[in-house]
């Protein structure tokens, strides 16, 4: 097994291991004082992996109930947090209790943020149940929902107890959902590792076989740099806003989109017109737009921008971004691949230009 420790206050482990999932409740059972468990989940996670769930813990002497709400990211709202949160009440729910985030990053992201208000703060575990979720979203706390203003804009900062990884949920996954999470991998080698960025780019069409020690590598790889990054910057004061490479750009995509794209590939979209914008502004040292496309082009990623999508409709969105202060957009670039740098205020001339050429 592979634990990797997420050093903030306090610090919880990631535990990643094939099957860790029939684990689960005695590793509870184990390491935390707690009452009843309530598996947050969707409906699809629910058939798939939350009744197995469930008969485990009550198997175990825990007693459990499932609470699940439509998939995708349509149900990421604050709604579907305040119908959680009555069901709950009703259910007599009180702060021993603890919540299960089962699934992937919008069950993660509505988890967390529900464990951080009710009863102002339960504890929660993370079982993220996609690539994506696994790489990234069940790792270091953001929680939130989105607003019809945009993507994630009320949410807390709030640690789960731990992070169950099991590689072999991935199993039911389909391909455009391994895809999306590699996107976000694919964005931790072009911020800060090199060396993962060559190994997708060898590895290709490949990885969606899903060889295990391929999984192991790629998870294990990037909850090791978000652990770090976490443990650096917990409260994206500074440099955790490396982790948001590619997001300025694909969170505007994603809104403007109502959502019918995917976060994984709208960040991949973003973070090829926020390399192109590195070289058109002069930060980039060595090329970083072509090796992006060709890695992308290979893993079949669309990539141009919608042509019914104009520039400016995106660039409007820009100004909701958490990275602006006064006025002004912090946006991550790169100086070459596995080397990331902030810029403050990118020209908006430029930004349109590098939107118009990728359309
Ligand atoms: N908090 C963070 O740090 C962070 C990081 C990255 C992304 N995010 C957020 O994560 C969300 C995207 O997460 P996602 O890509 O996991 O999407 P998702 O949670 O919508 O899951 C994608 C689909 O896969 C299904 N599914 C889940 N596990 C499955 C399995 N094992 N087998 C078969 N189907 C399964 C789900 O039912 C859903 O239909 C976005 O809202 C994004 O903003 C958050
Ligand atoms: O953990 C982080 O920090 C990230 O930025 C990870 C991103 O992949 C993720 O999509 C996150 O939800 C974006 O957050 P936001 O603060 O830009 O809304
Ligand atoms: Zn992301």
């Amino acid at each position: 097994m592979s634990v990797i420790t997420v050093k903030t206050k306090p610090s919880y482990q990631i535990l990643i291991k094939p099957h860790i999932f029939d684990e689960i409740a005695e590793d509870l059972k184990a390491s935390f004082n707690f009452g009843k468990v309530a598996i947050i989940t969707d409906d699809t996670v629910k058939t798939l992996y939350g009744e197995k769930l469930s008969l485990q813990l009550n198997t175990s002497g825990i007693k459990a109930e499932i609470f699940s709400f439509p998939p995708g990211e349509g149900s990421k709202t604050i709604d579907t947090v305040i119908s959680l949160a009555r069901s709950l009440i009703q259910k007599r729910f009180d702060r021993k209790d603890l919540l299960i985030a089962l699934g992937g990053g919008v069950v993660g992201d509505i988890t967390g943020f529900l464990a951080s208000i009710y009863l102002r703060g339960v504890k929660y575990v993370q079982v993220p149940t996609t690539l994506l979720s696994q790489v990234d979203s069940s790792v270091g706390g953001k929680t939130g929902v989105d607003l019809p203003e945009g993507k994630n804009l009320i949410g807390t900062f709030y640690q789960p107890s731990r992070v169950y990884i099991d590689p072999m949920v991935l199993k039911t996954l389909p391909k455009n959902e391994i895809q999306n999470g590699l996107a976000e991998v694919i964005k931790y080698g072009c911020i800060l590792k090199n060396k993962l960025f060559t190994f997708i780019s060898q590895k290709g069409e490949e990885l969606f076989q899903l060889n295990p020690e391929d999984l192991q590598y790629l998870i294990y790889e990037s909850c090791k740099i978000k652990a770090y990054v976490v443990s650096k910057d917990e409260k994206e004061a500074g440099l955790r806003k490396v982790l948001n490479f590619g997001h300025t750009i694909g969170h505007a995509l994603e809104t403007e989109l109502n959502y019918s794209i995917p976060h994984g590939l709208a960040v991949a979209l973003g973070m090829l017109a926020e390399a192109k914008l590195s070289e058109k502004l002069g930060v980039a040292e060595k090329e970083v737009f072509s090796p992006l496309k060709n890695i992308l082009a290979n893993l079949s990623y669309p990539l141009s921008l919608p042509s019914n999508l104009s520039p400016q409709q995106v660039l409007k969105h820009l100004s909701k971004d958490k990275k602006v202060f006064q006025g002004k957009l912090t946006i991550v670039l790169l100086k070459r691949i596995g080397k990331y740098c902030f810029y403050e205020d990118p020209p908006t001339k430029k930004i349109l230009e590098t939107l118009e050429e990728l359309r």
